[in-house]
């Protein structure tokens, strides 16, 4: 057994092991991390430190320079996005404009079988996530956690291996983030599977993960539970992103 197998838990949810490296001109992005089954990582760190690109390397959406993103013992950085079994719920959403919340969440099944069969495989995910009575609305007829909700039973539907959840708080009013968070929570410990998560909030961080990966300028600077982060940051930025918050 290599040692990617045992990183899959005892209902056989794989791991995740990301070695990666990329660029975009003379910016270079480059971090080395793995994340077990049910105990989610939060990715941190200021503007522009490359959070979102390593989230999109890990989705197959922008290409690597060099290095390896595996999931259990399958190596999946060659194959094509929507071969990789890794569910996305981005900053903005991401729904797609024209399609039903019903047909959103039912978008991984039409790919596979009749849009009849795939209407019937989003039903169980609509109720799980309490939108049968927004079914027939379009994204733009939601609220922002309407679309938070309708974002991640699209992706989770798709039974993913991987979740990756960029920035899912940041386009909901203050006064329902804290009540959306539980929610997102709880809907993250259901999952059971692999989970990152890219926030600039120590506190979703607190609640949503299990330890922290700090990227600042493209490298990894720090990796723990923020008790440890706490009690010996490893750089400026995670003493003030720590002293800021009161996570
Ligand atoms: N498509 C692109 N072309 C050129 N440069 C890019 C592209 N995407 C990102 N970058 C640059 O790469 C760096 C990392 O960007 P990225 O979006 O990954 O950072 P981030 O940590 O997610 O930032 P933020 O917290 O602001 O969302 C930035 O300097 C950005 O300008």
């Amino acid at each position: 057994m290599t040692g990617r197998d045992q990183a899959a838990d005892a209902a056989g949810r794989p791991g995740l092991v990301v070695d990666v490296s990329l660029s975009y001109g003379a910016t270079r992005i480059a971090a080395a991390f793995d994340v077990r089954p049910g105990h989610p990582l939060a990715i941190i760190g200021p503007n522009g430190a490359g959070k979102s690109s390593i989230i999109a390397a890990v989705a197959g959406l922008v290409p690597l320079d060099a290095g390896e993103v595996s999931i259990g013992s399958r190596r999946v950085d060659a194959l094509p996005p929507e071969r990789r079994r890794v569910g996305v719920v981005f900053q903005d959403y991401v729904l797609f404009p024209h399609l039903s919340v019903r047909d959103n969440v039912a978008f991984a099944a039409r790919m596979r079988g009749s849009r009849a069969a795939a209407r019937a495989a989003a039903e169980p995910w609509l109720e799980r996530y309490d939108l049968v009575g927004l079914a027939d609305r379009l994204p733009s007829e939601l609220s922002g956690g309407q679309r938070q909700r309708a974002a991640l039973a699209r992706a989770l539907a798709a039974d993913p291996d991987v979740l990756l959840l960029d920035e899912p708080m940041s386009a909901l009013d203050v006064e329902v983030r804290d009540e959306m968070r539980a929610e997102l929570a709880t809907h993250v410990r259901e999952f059971g599977g692999a989970t990152v998560l890219v926030t600039h909030s120590p506190a979703d961080a607190a609640t949503l993960a299990d330890s922290v990966l700090v990227l600042e300028g493209g490298a990894v600077t720090q990796r723990g539970t923020l008790a440890e982060l706490r009690a010996a940051p490893a750089t400026p930025y995670v003493r003030r992103m720590l002293a800021a918050s009161d996570a």
